[in-house]
């Protein structure tokens, strides 16, 4: 994949690891970083590990959207904290992150889905967010040109856009400057424990005593957890984005028809992508997990395919090591990147789908392409919640692909529960114990 290189991207953090901090957080993706960073701001001691290089998987590789619209309704509130965060973190940075606001917009086939939308539409309301439903003819406003009649959509001026790449270690930037360490290619192989709670890390490159860890490993976070006996039902599904040459201006907002969504980008080209369309590798986790996906399964709101096995290393790969110590390398040092090839024939899909739907565009030629693990829950929200059976763990995970958006908002309310300061929102929805089901391996540590 080749990622557009900006001044953000050319920090490295190489080390040293601490010897001694107040928390470990693991994974410098968007919620990592933004756990981090609004944990040093509190004024604690913090080291941000991450295996790779900051943002190098899932967020850096997503749209690029910032969306409050559509959200499950508990996931909302935070979303709408994280969207006024985001201005307060550009303002922080000096680097140019492209937030944009220029709304989102989801173009409806039929009578049905405006229904859906218009009966989502109180909860926006309750929390002060100004989605509304557009008329075919107010389509044809926001966006000139459209070639085609919709049953209406559901659009959220307040939503806004940024460029993933360079917002990520844009972020992780403040963080450092806050005070967190942040140290790259560090991989953190398990977990110390002392009288059944955590008592520091053990990393690639020695041990880290914490009373306190965020465990933020995206599509990773489940075999993690598997080692140190935590079971998670989370399983990845590989998403495809494609990113244009320059084209004509259309319009300053991201949108979602059936077979194609895009976003403008800084560069003048559009981020390109598909919805309805993502594709799991199926391996052990997945046929562990497949009672809890049922239900989702069956919904099928990720347009879910099936491909027979995950390429060597991957999370749920079928030669992948599920069981190891800290004495020797870990399979988070193995692959350190997690850069799944994107689906060619999507890539084709997506440039003549943009292209019949906006015909002023042209002929729709690729700058690159890539493709990302998204790491999702059966229920389609994340985990936030500490581990009650291993004081001193709290995990951020399963965004479910919509990490990016409400990354900041996330990252507060991981903070507050390491710290235990109010958070200010209802995060039942978001238990891990929603999973337990009584097993051996169901949410207890193994000692
Ligand atoms: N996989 C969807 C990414 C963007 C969003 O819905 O916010």
């Amino acid at each position: 994949m080749k990622f557009p290189i900006s001044e953000a991207t050319l920090v490295t953090y190489p080390g040293p690891v601490p010897t001694e901090v107040d928390v470990v957080v693991i994974g410098a993706g968007v919620i990592g970083v933004c756990t981090a960073l609004f944990l040093a701001q509190d004024g604690h001691k913090v080291a941000l590990l991450e295996k790779g290089r900051i943002a190098c998987e899932q967020s850096s590789r997503n749209w690029g959207w910032i969306r409050q619209q559509g959200r499950d309704p508990d996931e909302l509130p935070i979303t709408a904290e994280a969207n006024r965060l985001w201005r307060e973190l550009a303002a922080q940075t000096n680097i140019d992150i492209g937030l944009v606001q220029g709304g989102v917009t989801y173009l409806a086939e039929t009578a049905e889905e405006m229904e859906t939308y218009a009966n989502w539409l109180p909860h926006a309301k309750t929390h002060g967010v100004d989605s509304r439903l557009l008329s075919d003819a107010e389509i044809a406003q926001v966006f000139p040109g459209i070639s085609r009649r919709f049953a209406g959509a559901l659009h959220t001026p307040s939503d806004m856009r940024a460029e993933p790449w360079v917002t990520v270690p844009a972020l992780a930037g403040i963080a450092a400057r806050a005070g967190v360490t942040v140290v790259e290619n560090c991989a953190v192989r398990c977990l110390d424990r002392e009288a059944g709670r955590v008592s520091g890390v053990v990393t690639e490159a020695g041990v880290i005593k914490t009373t306190q860890v965020v465990l933020a490993a995206g599509a990773w976070s489940s075999l993690f957890l598997r080692n140190e006996g935590i079971s998670l039902p989370q399983l990845s599904v590989r998403a495809t984005v494609a990113a244009t040459h320059p084209l004509p201006h259309l319009s300053q907002g991201a949108a979602a028809a059936e077979n194609v969504a895009f976003r403008p980008r800084s560069d003048g080209g559009y981020s390109l992508a598909a919805g309805g369309f993502h594709e799991l590798f199926v391996g052990p986790d997945a046929f562990r997990a497949l009672p809890k996906f049922l239900t989702q399964l069956k919904q099928d709101p990720f347009g879910t395919r099936f491909l027979p096995k995950a390429p060597k290393g991957f999370p749920d790969a079928w030669g992948t090591k599920r069981k190891w110590k800290g004495d020797a390398p870990s399979p988070f040092e193995e692959m350190r990147v997690l850069n799944p090839l994107p689906n060619q024939k999507k890539l084709t899909d997506l440039c003549r789908d943009f292209a019949a739907l906006f015909p002023q565009m042209g002929d729709v030629t690729l700058k690159t392409a890539w493709a990302g693990m998204i790491d999702t829950m059966p229920d389609v929200v994340p985990v936030m919640d500490r581990v009650d059976a291993l004081p001193g763990l709290t995990i951020g995970t399963g965004f479910s692909g919509h990490g990016f958006g409400i990354g900041p908002g996330a990252g507060k309310v991981l903070a507050g529960l390491v710290t235990g300061a109010d958070v200010a929102h209802d995060l039942t929805r978001f238990r891990l114990s929603r999973f337990s089901d009584g097993s051996p391996m169901d949410i207890g540590p193994s000692v």
